[in-house]
C-alpha cells in the first residue's frame, strides 16, 4: 500500500504530481487556513506532512499517531520541536543550498536601499517634495569599500560575502562557534568575536539560524556596541533580536537605519514604531520568494518526503534528527 500524505499549503503542480506519482495524497490547496476539523481527520491517517513553517511540537504529533516524517518548505527549521520529534521517531527535513543565491540578493536589496535611502527617497520623489537645492538632505552611505560583518557564516551567509568581497570591494569578517576556512580563503572574511565584530563593521548581519543559543543574540548591549553610523541588516528570524531594544536603537541614535525581512511576530504588528521610521526598510519575510526558487524548494521538499516515507534515506534530514 502506497504511504499517505498531507500536503498542507498550495504548492506547483510539478511538486505535487511527483507525489501523487509515489504517494496517496490530499492537498490544502487554499490560502485561508485549514479548519481544524479538516486538519485533524488529516493528521489522523498521514504518514508523512508537507509543510512551510508549521509547528511540529508534542500536542501536534499527539494528533498525528501514524506520521513519520515532516519535510519543510524552508532551510529555517526552528518550528521543529527536535525533542517531541526525536521522542516519536519522526524525520525532519528542509531545503538547503537551493535558495542561497537567492537569499543572498534580498540581503543585498536590504544593504544598499538601507545605505542610500532609496524607499524613502522614491517617496520624497514620488509625494513631489523634490526640490532645486535638495543636497546633503539626500545623502547617504557607501556600500563599497565599507565593512561587513556576517553573524552567521553558513551557506547564505558564504553567498553574501562572494557579493561583497568581488562585487563592492567590502572587508568582511564573521562570527560562527566554529571557524568556516572556505570563506577566510575565498573571501578573505576575518574571524571575530561578537564584541569585535560588533566594534568594528559599518552594516551588521544577522544570518545564524534561531536556536536557544541565538535567540535575543542581539539586544540592548549590542547596540550599544556598534558604531553610531553602523547599519543592521537581520535576515535570519526576528527572534534573534531584541526588538524593543532595536526600536530604541533606532530611535535615539545609537545605531543609524536596519533593514529587516524578519521580525518577532509575523506579519508584524501594525502599529510597530518600526513601519513609521524612515530609517528603517521593512520587507515581508521574501529572502527566498522568487518564482523559481520557490520552485526548486517544494521540488526538493517533495522529494524529500517521498524518499522518507517510503523508507529510504533523504539527503536534507536535519543535522538533529540524523
Ligand atoms: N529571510 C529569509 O527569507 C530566509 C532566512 N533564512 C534564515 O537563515 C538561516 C541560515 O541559513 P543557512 O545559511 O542555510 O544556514 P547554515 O547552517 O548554513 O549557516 C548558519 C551559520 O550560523 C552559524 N551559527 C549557528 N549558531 C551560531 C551561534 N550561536 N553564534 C554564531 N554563529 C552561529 C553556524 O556556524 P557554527 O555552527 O560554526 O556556529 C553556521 O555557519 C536559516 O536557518 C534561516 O533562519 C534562510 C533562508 C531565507
Ligand atoms: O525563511 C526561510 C527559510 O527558508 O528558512
Amino acid at each position: 500500500m502506497k504511504p499517505y500524505v498531507f500536503i498542507d499549503r498550495p504548492i506547483p503542480a510539478e511538486a505535487e504530481a511527483y507525489i501523487a506519482e509515489h504517494c496517496a495524497y490530499s492537498i490544502w490547496d487554499r490560502k485561508d487556513p485549514i479548519p481544524p476539523d479538516v486538519l485533524q481527520e488529516e493528521l489522523s491517517q498521514a504518514n508523512g506532512l508537507l509543510t512551510s513553517g508549521r509547528k511540529i511540537d508534542s500536542s501536534f504529533l499527539e494528533a498525528a499517531p501514524r506520521l513519520r516524517a515532516v519535510s519543510t518548505i524552508s532551510v529555517g527549521y526552528n518550528h521543529f520541536d527536535i525533542t517531541a520529534m526525536k521522542a516519536r521517531g519522526v524525520i525532519g527535513t528542509n531545503t538547503p543550498d537551493v535558495l542561497n543565491e537567492t537569499v543572498a540578493d534580498l540581503v543585498f536589496a536590504l544593504i544598499l536601499s538601507s545605505a542610500r535611502r532609496t524607499p524613502e527617497l522614491d517617496r520624497y520623489v514620488k509625494d513631489g517634495l523634490w526640490k532645486p537645492g535638495d543636497n546633503e538632505n539626500l545623502f547617504g552611505i557607501d556600500v563599497h569599500h565599507s565593512s561587513l560583518g556576517i553573524i552567521g557564516m553558513g551557506r547564505i551567509g558564504e553567498a553574501i560575502a562572494r557579493r561583497a568581497k568581488f562585487g563592492f570591494s567590502m572587508e568582511v569578517s564573521y562570527c560562527n562557534r566554529s571557524r568556516r576556512e572556505h570563506a577566510e580563503q575565498q573571501y578573505g572574511a576575518v574571524y571575530m568575536t561578537l564584541e569585535e565584530l560588533l566594534r568594528t563593521s559599518d552594516f551588521v548581519l544577522l544570518m545564524t539560524p534561531l536556536t536557544p543559543e541565538t535567540a535575543r543574540l542581539i539586544g540592548r548591549d549590542q547596540f550599544r556596541m556598534m558604531k553610531k553610523t553602523a547599519i543592521f541588516i537581520n535576515a535570519s528570524r526576528g527572534q534573534t533580536v531584541d526588538e524593543t531594544a532595536l526600536i530604541e536603537a533606532l530611535q535615539e541614535g545609537t545605531i543609524r537605519a536596519a533593514g529587516l525581512d524578519v521580525f518577532d511576530r509575523e506579519p508584524i504588528d501594525p502599529d510597530s514604531p518600526l513601519l513609521r521610521m524612515p530609517n528603517v526598510v521593512t520587507l515581508p519575510h521574501i529572502g527566498s520568494a522568487t518564482a523559481r526558487t520557490r520552485y526548486e524548494m517544494a521540488m526538493l521538499a517533495a522529494r524529500n518526503l517521498v524518499l522518507a516515507v517510503t523508507g529510504q534515506t533523504p539527503p536534507n534530514v536535519v543535522a538533529e534528527l540524523s
